[in-house]
């Protein structure tokens, strides 16, 4: 009965804060990915990155592209999520270059195609990314997240809780994404560092 009151309690915020993201003006948006992406740019685990993931935003989420023609002059490997075709919720990371043929998914996203991504020299498996920057709904200030719901990333990710290798997880968000705290599921991955266009929120 808890847990169930937990599950739609945990809707309702993320309606909450969807809505609150898609408030921003144009304006603000830049703003906000300007801002963004200067600390991201400063931040060690990024001037680190080699071998980095970014997502290209829909519905509000802040955008953390202003950071591609950084990423291309210092020669790291961009990767994008893609919706795995053969397996539900789970994602492929597929290399994002100038000349990558791009079409939207059943959510609006623009992604490579699937031809494309379905070459395996296109794609690298998660666990070999050095960096991921994750899209957040929501966040708190120990650097808990809130994602679509799908748990695509929690899927994605779900080799990190055993040893091997563990990629830097970025969360980045709106500064009015973040919630006082955010319960935290036996299935969620935890994210090293929360960035958003005002702070810096670093896991205790
Ligand atoms: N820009 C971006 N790309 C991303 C993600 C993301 O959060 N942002 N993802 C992070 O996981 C993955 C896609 N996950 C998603 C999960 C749910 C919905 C979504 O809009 N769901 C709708 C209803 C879905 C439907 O049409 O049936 C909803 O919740 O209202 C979108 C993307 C991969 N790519
Ligand atoms: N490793 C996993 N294996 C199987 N199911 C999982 C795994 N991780 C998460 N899930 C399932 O995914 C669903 C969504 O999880 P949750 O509400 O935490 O999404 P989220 O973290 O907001 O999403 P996302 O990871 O897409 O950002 C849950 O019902 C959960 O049971």
């Amino acid at each position: 009965m808890e847990s169930l009151h937990r599950d739609v309690d945990k809707r309702a915020l993320r309606r909450f804060l969807r809505h609150q993201r898609r408030a921003l003006s144009q304006h603000e948006q830049r703003l906000a990915a300007q801002r963004l992406c200067k600390q991201l740019k400063s931040l060690p685990e990024i001037r680190r990155a080699r071998r980095l993931s970014l997502y290209l935003p829909v519905n509000g989420e802040i955008d953390p592209t202003p950071l591609l023609p950084w990423l291309r002059q210092r020669n790291v490997d961009i990767y994008l999520p893609v919706l795995c075709p053969f397996s539900a919720n789970r994602l492929w990371f597929v290399a994002y270059r100038p000349d990558t043929p791009m079409v939207k998914n059943r959510f609006g996203i623009w992604e490579p195609d699937v031809r494309f991504s379905a070459q395996r020299r296109n794609r690298l498996p998660t666990w070999a990314l050095d960096t991921l920057i994750v899209p957040l709904v929501g966040f708190d200030a120990n650097a808990n997240r809130m994602g679509m719901g799908g748990g695509f990333y929690d899927r994605s990710l779900a080799f990190m809780h055993r040893p091997g290798p563990s990629p830097t997880l970025i969360g980045v968000a709106h500064a009015c994404q973040q919630v006082a705290s955010l319960p935290v599921e036996p299935w969620d991955v935890p994210l090293q560092v929360v960035v958003s266009d005002q702070d810096c929120f670093r896991r205790q």
